[in-house]
């Protein structure tokens, strides 16, 4: 049997009237269990219009959006938003508790768990999050990544299949994207959860996406394997994206004469380099 996608767009547009702007125009999306996407798009592409779609925070001016399988209505709204938890970008918009243990105990106190399980649920994510030792404190005198984190334990203790995170390493500094990067990658590789997230930062991209998706004035102007997206160099130009930093050093060496592939990650990287140097020797 073939598998279904967990969620799923069809034809989905959408209009702000307030700004007379069509920020999402037709977009058709198959997002399948487990895997771990990539929206690329410039600033005002549509990516957070596209998020708020995935839970029904907007609803779309025509088209739907299936959650397994179901499209969403106010019916199924509570049991969608199990399923699919959002990081907002900013997440002074998502932590309202006084303390941290009551913040990411917001969700599943609303699910009506028992106080043992909401306990444990909250325990289990801080852990996930690094943040054990922290329940007390309040999470408004926390620097902007560990308020990062706190968003995504909330998120985390809902148990949430599906995991989308709006420009998660934005204002960052860089060993603190490369943690939160893999607290990511460790949600979708410990429980399996599928994992959407939005990002300027290319570089991480490759070494991330099993499927990017550029966006493009409310459209997806192309989709694909990082790979086979860092090749479509006019559709990234048009789309105010580029290549990671690293394969620009493969585009300067064919530019030098030398029989270079372009590569994407450090890793492949090193291995053409070496394969190079070993061919000129
Ligand atoms: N609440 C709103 N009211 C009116 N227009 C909006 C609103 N939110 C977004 N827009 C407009 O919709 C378009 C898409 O915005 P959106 O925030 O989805 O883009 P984005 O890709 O997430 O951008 P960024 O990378 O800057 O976060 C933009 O032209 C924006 O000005």
């Amino acid at each position: 049997m073939t598998e279904k996608p967990i969620v799923q767009l069809k034809g989905v547009s959408y209009f702000y009237a307030s700004s007379k702007t069509r920020a999402l125009d037709s977009i058709d999306l198959d997002i399948y269990p487990g895997e771990k996407i990539a929206i690329l798009g410039a600033n005002g592409a549509g990516k957070s219009t596209l998020f708020k779609h995935l839970n029904g925070i907007l609803k779309p001016a025509s088209g739907e959006v299936l959650v397994k399988g179901e499209p969403i209505s106010r019916k199924n709204i509570r049991s969608v938003r199990q399923t699919v938890g959002i990081v907002f970008q900013n997440p002074d918009d998502q932590i309202l508790a006084p303390t941290i243990e009551q913040d990411v105990a917001f969700g599943p106190i609303n699910m009506g768990l028992t106080e043992e399980e909401v306990e444990r649920r909250v325990k289990t994510a801080l852990e996930l999050v690094n943040l054990s030792g922290y329940e007390e404190r309040s999470p408004h005198h926390l620097s902007g990544g560990q308020k990062k984190l706190v968003a995504i334990a909330g998120v985390l203790a809902m148990q949430p299949e599906v995991v989308v995170l709006d420009e998660p390493t934005a204002g960052l500094d860089p060993f603190s994207a490369e943690k939160i990067m893999e607290i990511i990658d460790g949600m979708n590789k410990k429980f399996g959860i599928t994992v959407i997230l939005s990002t300027h930062d290319v570089d991480i991209v490759p070494l991330f996406a099993d499927v990017v998706y550029i966006l493009h004035h409310g459209k997806i102007e192309a989709s694909g394997t990082a790979k086979e997206i860092f090749k479509k160099h006019s559709i990234l130009e048009n789309a105010h994206l580029r290549m990671p930093r690293i394969a620009e050093v493969f585009e300067l060496l064919q530019d030098s004469g030398l029989d270079a592939d372009i590569k994407i990650t450090p890793q492949d990287a090193r291995d053409e380099i070496i394969r190079l140097v070993e061919n000129n020797n």
